[in-house]
């Protein structure tokens, strides 16, 4: 039988790093999770059990710790490119790397106006994403948003689609639209204000989703994501996943009542599950 190792790689998944910067007057507290993932020379690892070309994960996950002191200083996406070239320069049985990197988001505390200069509020669902995937031909960076939930209250119908035997949706010329975004762009470069960029980028979707006249959640993310590539010229291409968390109209009627599209019902499954890619040309 003829039978080989196909595609295969691996690494640490989810180390778990806390890092404070310290400034004069405040601190800055940044709570990161990385993912490594090697592709390269291992066919004999697999099929030997010979691990000469191993670099231990757990020797990875150091890797990460010790890097993150003097290089996790500004943006996430800074970080995973210094480490994605530190694993390619120092292990030349290594041809591929995929660092992937979540940051969760904590806020200085803010009383009457003062914020506190090391007392944070975080727990937010959104996070800050960012991958790399480098070899010899070169290197893709990207970066995102994930879990960011929005909603909007009216502006957003759905009308006009297919009725057959089985359609029993009523059709609305106004209802919530709520969803659970996720949105990861490609860059043009390596050598951008990333962090400029990401609070930019997150603007302009969060400003298009409040005042597009959605008639529907396909032709918001349409919307999203054209707006994104008409502004930063940086941006390659950015795909957005819009799960739509549908808030059901309640019958008051059976009460007696008139359900002034006051009351729903918010059903978390099944959910209708909306994604697209929009590219330029
Ligand atoms: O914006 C929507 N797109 C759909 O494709 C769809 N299907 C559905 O039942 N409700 C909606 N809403």
């Amino acid at each position: 039988m003829n039978i080989k190792l196909g595609k295969n790689a691996y690494g640490k998944n989810a180390v778990n790093l806390s890092k404070i910067i310290r400034h004069a007057d405040y601190h800055e507290f940044r709570q990161i999770s990385v993912s490594v993932a090697l592709e390269g020379d291992f066919e004999t690892a697999h099929t030997l059990g010979d691990n000469s070309k191993i670099l231990a994960t757990d020797t990875q996950k150091n890797t990460v710790y010790v890097l993150a002191k003097e290089h996790f200083t500004d943006g996430i996406e800074d970080f995973a490119l210094y480490l994605s070239a530190y694993f390619l320069n120092n292990n030349p049985q290594v041809t591929r790397t995929n660092i992937e990197i979540i940051e969760h988001p904590y806020q200085r505390m803010a009383f009457n106006g003062d914020t506190h200069p090391h007392a944070y509020i975080g727990g937010g669902s959104e996070k800050h994403t960012t991958s790399i995937v480098q070899d010899a031909d070169g290197l893709v960076i990207t970066a995102g948003i994930k879990d960011l939930l929005i909603l909007k209250t009216t502006d957003s119908g759905f009308e006009g689609y297919i009725k057959e035997q089985y359609t029993s949706l009523k059709e609305t010329a106004d209802r919530i639209l709520a969803t659970q975004c996720q949105a990861t762009w490609t860059y043009n470069s390596t050598s951008l204000n990333f962090t400029q960029l990401f609070g930019q980028i997150r603007t302009t979707l969060l400003k298009t989703f409040a005042f597009h006249k959605s008639l529907s959640v396909q032709q918001t993310l349409y919307a999203m994501g054209e707006a994104v590539l008409q502004t930063y010229p940086e941006v390659t291409e950015i795909s957005l996943v819009m799960p739509n968390k549908h808030h059901i109209p309640f019958n008051l009627d059976q009460f007696g009542m008139d359900n002034k599209n006051e009351i729903f019902i918010a059903t978390d499954e099944p959910f209708g599950y909306i994604t697209g890619t929009v590219v330029r040309g």
